[in-house]
């Protein structure tokens, strides 16, 4: 992850806990799980600090509403490709330099309590 430069905010989203179809199995198929995503973004937020201005900022809550109407409107079978397409949307804001999105699964796997996947992209 790319050091915090003065200037520049890191926003985290933690354990956002959401609901979706995930997997290849023939239960995972037929049913929906729990997944856990995290989200670090780093963006230039002088202006936010600035003008104490959500219109100036990048809006925490627009990126996570935008992640939970991805998650619950699709079905996924590759942890990959879940986190792949949720790094997509973030990076789809101008202002994000950085994200890294991580993706669990918890339970899926008998003997663990979880498992997750984790992908990064920067600008
Ligand atoms: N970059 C920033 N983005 C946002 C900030 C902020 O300080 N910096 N602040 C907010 C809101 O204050 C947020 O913290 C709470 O918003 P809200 O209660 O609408 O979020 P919910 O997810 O609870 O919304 P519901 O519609 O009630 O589900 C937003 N962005």
């Amino acid at each position: 992850m790319p050091q915090l430069q003065p200037g520049m905010a890191r926003i985290r989203v933690k354990d956002l806990c959401l609901r979706t179809y995930i997997g290849i199995n023939e239960d995972e198929i037929l049913n929906k799980q729990d997944v856990l995503i995290n989200l670090t973004i780093l963006y230039a937020a002088q202006e936010a600090v600035r003008d104490n201005d959500i219109d100036h900022a990048l809006n925490y809550r627009t990126i996570t509403k935008a992640i939970i109407a991805h998650v619950e409107g699709n079905r996924f079978a590759l942890l990959e490709r879940l986190t792949q397409e949720l790094l997509d949307l973030v990076m789809g804001n101008e202002s994000v330099l950085y994200a890294e999105v991580e993706v669990d699964k918890p339970h899926a796997l008998r003997f663990a309590e979880s498992v997750s996947i984790t992908l990064a992209a920067s600008r």
